[in-house]
């Protein structure tokens, strides 16, 4: 396999994973990509590597450039495995005591995942490091999205080696933000919801001290996805806009699980009550959308309605799920409510409301309980539910 030059004497030597639909719990249905960067100058320098299985991929490419052993540098943006698992052979297969320049934080995690056999060498925010003609410089991005995650910046080309930042979990035929145009931004926002959004604030001002720094920027080369080379401004500042975690006024979700289809009758009337009132609602049932959607989705919802049936006492599991997913998130600036069918003892619409309550949400509504299927009383009951919340939105 050949390497792909980005730009002259720069090539990307990564990995596509065509096949990978899981990725730690986020499902990835375009598959991703490990991004790792050559760089031919005096000091020939590998930034970043990738999942351990894709070593013979990255090092076909690293060949057709350069024979491997030539290497003098490597760069380790992220201690996460998809782009340091293969760093033990490559390092191995170089075959001399390549430094593996990392930040403080990458220093300790670094050895944590690979022993102090490597040589690993901590570099301070805003170092710089010469490779000859070209110069790196180092930024610490602390939380985007390890502690231990930096950024990698090629003064002379312009170009910013982002790691985690800006990528998307995207295969395709397309490289560049120019080949795939707009399709690209539904995988960024979701990489965003489902990975960063917790760090929204920290990234706020991380963003911020990068804007003060004024780095011109001609391309962004994240470790997943497409690189952004037309408008690299434009992530940049769709970043800024997803921090301010301002939600869509008038955009509600209803979330839920059923067994026997009343909560999903419950849910149903409910969206009709929220459209009735002119918000965009919709339904997402757990069992068929993957919580990894669902987050993307209520990442900038106004609302955000939950309900579960009563199982042996308790939550559906899948709504156990979500909750648990999305409280690591720490949404803000959302109402909530709760709501589901039971049979006879009914904790569940309660519990779904405490738990939401526990992430800090504006309650809108006591929690909405139907015993068994729904009737035209319990349907009606759930649509003026639906209308109280989408007045509540207003
Ligand atoms: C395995 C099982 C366990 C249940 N446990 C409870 C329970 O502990 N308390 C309760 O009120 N209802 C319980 N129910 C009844 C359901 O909550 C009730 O049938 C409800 O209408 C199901 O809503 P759904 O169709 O949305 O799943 C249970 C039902 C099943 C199938």
């Amino acid at each position: 396999m050949k390497a792909l030059q980005i730009a002259e004497g720069i090539y990307d030597v990564g990995a596509t994973d065509w096949n990978v639909r899981d990725f730690h719990g986020y499902s990835t249905d375009k598959g991703s990509t490990y991004n790792a960067f050559l760089i031919i100058d005096e000091k020939i320098t590998l930034i970043d590597t990738v999942k351990e299985e894709f070593t013979e991929q990255m090092m076909e490419k690293i060949a057709s450039v350069i024979d491997p052993k030539k290497i003098d540098y490597i760069i380790s943006n992220h201690t996460e495995m998809d782009h340091s698992g293969a760093l033990p052979r490559v390092v191995h297969r170089i075959g001399k005591d390549t430094p593996v320049y990392c930040s403080k934080m990458g220093l300790k995690n670094l050895s944590a995942h690979f022993g102090n056999k490597i040589n690993f060498r901590a570099v301070a925010d805003g170092e710089e490091l010469s490779l000859g003609k070209r110069t790196l410089q180092f930024f610490e991005t602390r939380m985007i999205h390890w502690p231990d995650s930096m950024f990698s910046y090629l003064k002379e080309d312009k170009i910013l080696f982002s790691s985690d930042a800006f990528g998307q979990h995207y295969a395709g035929p397309e490289h560049f933000d120019d080949q795939i145009g707009e399709a690209i931004m539904p995988h960024a926002k979701k990489y965003f919801a489902n990975i960063l959004w917790l760090f929204a604030p920290m990234i706020k001002g991380l963003l911020t001290k990068l804007n003060g720094l004024n780095l011109p920027i001609e391309m962004i080369c994240p470790d997943h996805g497409i690189l952004w080379r037309d408008n690299p401004a434009k992530i940049v500042e769709t970043y800024a806009e997803w921090c301010e975690l301002q939600p869509q006024q008038n955009k509600a979700l209803v979330i839920y699980d059923s067994m026997w289809h009343s909560t999903e009758a419950m849910a149903d009337e409910i969206v009709a009550g929220l459209t009735a009132e002119g918000m965009v609602a919709k339904p997402m049932n757990l069992r068929h959308c993957h919580r990894s959607d669902v987050v993307t989705e209520a990442f900038d919802a106004k609302a955000i309605v939950v309900g579960s049936p009563t199982l042996n006492n308790g939550l559906f599991p899948t709504v156990a799920d979500f909750l648990t997913y999305l409280k690591g998130l720490k949404p803000k600036n959302k109402q909530a409510a709760a709501f589901g069918s039971y049979g006879w003892s009914g904790e569940a619409p309660k519990l779904v409301a405490e738990q939401l309550a526990g992430m800090d949400l504006e309650m809108v509504e006591d929690p909405l309980r139907v015993q068994y299927v729904p009737d035209q009383e319990g349907c009606e009951s759930c649509y003026e539910f639906g209308r109280r919340i989408a007045q509540a939105m207003k």
